[in-house]
């Protein structure tokens, strides 16, 4: 079962999360407007993102903001990583958790209600939220992270260049469905036959990924870019959460001679290392889903040092 808004009605025993043949289906997100436009213009100030730390949709898009020195720009709040049936919630007294500083709601859900009173749908983040429109923006990752891109100056760093985006896109697409899906898609198969097939798919996207990181430091031209953020986001949850909760089980991140030094590239990038919060991210997958760990236990290792020595400058030209 899985909880979610019908009509403006919160729902604890809506549908499972795999369809017929046992996969799981991850539905659209609804609200897909542009910043930048007449509608949602560019001001500093006006907006607000809602993020879970544990979530890596969420976290790529705080991983743009805080690499373009948005934060004074861009508000922004930090659900707790547990989510009850009523969903997303604010608790300040935890750590790295705040209230919601917008409108003092307790459960993020009350923000989608607040944006459209019949609103149908799963309550996800990350969340951006118009001050002076009192609606929600848009509240699908790869678009807030775009948008954020090239909407704002910021300090002018630059993660989707032009000249790339093309090549970008295609492995932003490339990924999602193997890698940054795939862990779910093995981690919720209602099926045994679905959750091996994901499995293969994502192995095989893995292998390709560290053959493609061998004589290059990132994955589009010779930059940090989005389609960088957006592998790092799943790559850096692997081991200690898909490895054993979604029984993503082959190898470990920290066994492929490409993809273990290349995650703690970025990881060590400016910027980076205080969007991470390795304890939201371990509490809330092992304790959210009692569906496939009903002990909520949270699993204790492995220890990993994304502070060590990577040695990836060298495959740079610039
Ligand atoms: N397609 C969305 C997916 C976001 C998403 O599913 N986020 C998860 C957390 S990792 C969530 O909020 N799930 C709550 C739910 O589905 O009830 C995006 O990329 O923004």
């Amino acid at each position: 079962m899985v909880n979610m808004y019908v009509d403006g009605e919160w729902k604890t025993d809506t549908y499972e999360f795999s369809n017929d043949d046992g996969e799981f289906d991850r539905s659209e997100t609804t609200f897909r407007n542009e910043l930048g436009t007449e509608q949602f213009p560019a001001e500093s100030g006006r907006y607000h993102l809602y993020i879970s730390r544990a979530c890596p949709w969420a976290h790529g898009a705080a991983m743009v903001r805080s690499l373009m020195g948005l934060e004074d720009d861009i508000s922004m709040d930090i659900v707790d990583p547990y989510r009850d049936d009523r969903g997303w919630q604010f608790t300040p007294q935890k750590d790295d958790c705040t209230a919601d500083s917008i409108s003092g709601h307790d459960y993020l859900g009350e923000t989608y209600v607040a944006a459209d009173p019949n609103y149908t749908g799963r309550v996800t983040v990350p969340v951006l939220w118009d001050r002076e429109a009192e609606t929600i923006v848009n509240n699908e990752s790869i678009e807030v992270m775009r948008q954020f891109a090239t909407a704002f100056e910021g300090n002018g760093t630059e993660l989707y260049p032009e000249h790339l985006r093309e090549e970008i896109d295609e492995v932003v697409d490339d990924i999602y469905d193997p890698i940054n899906n795939g862990v779910y898609r093995a981690g919720f198969a209602g099926t045994q036959e679905a959750y091996e097939n994901a499995v293969a798919d994502l192995f095989d996207a893995l292998d390709a990924y560290d053959e493609r990181l061998a004589d290059q430091r990132y994955l589009v031209g010779d930059q940090l870019t989005l389609a960088d953020l957006r592998l790092f986001a799943t790559l850096v949850r692997f081991d200690n959460v898909y490895h054993t909760h979604f029984k993503c089980n082959v190898r470990l991140i920290r066994e492929y001679d490409n993809l273990w030094p290349y995650v703690r590239d970025i990881y060590q990038t400016p910027g980076i290392e205080q969007t991470m919060n390795m304890d939201h991210i371990k509490e809330h997958y092992y304790t959210t889903h009692t569906d496939i760990n009903p002990t909520q236990f949270i699993g204790v290792g492995p220890d990993l040092d994304f502070h060590a020595d990577h040695d990836r400058a060298r495959l740079q030209s610039e």
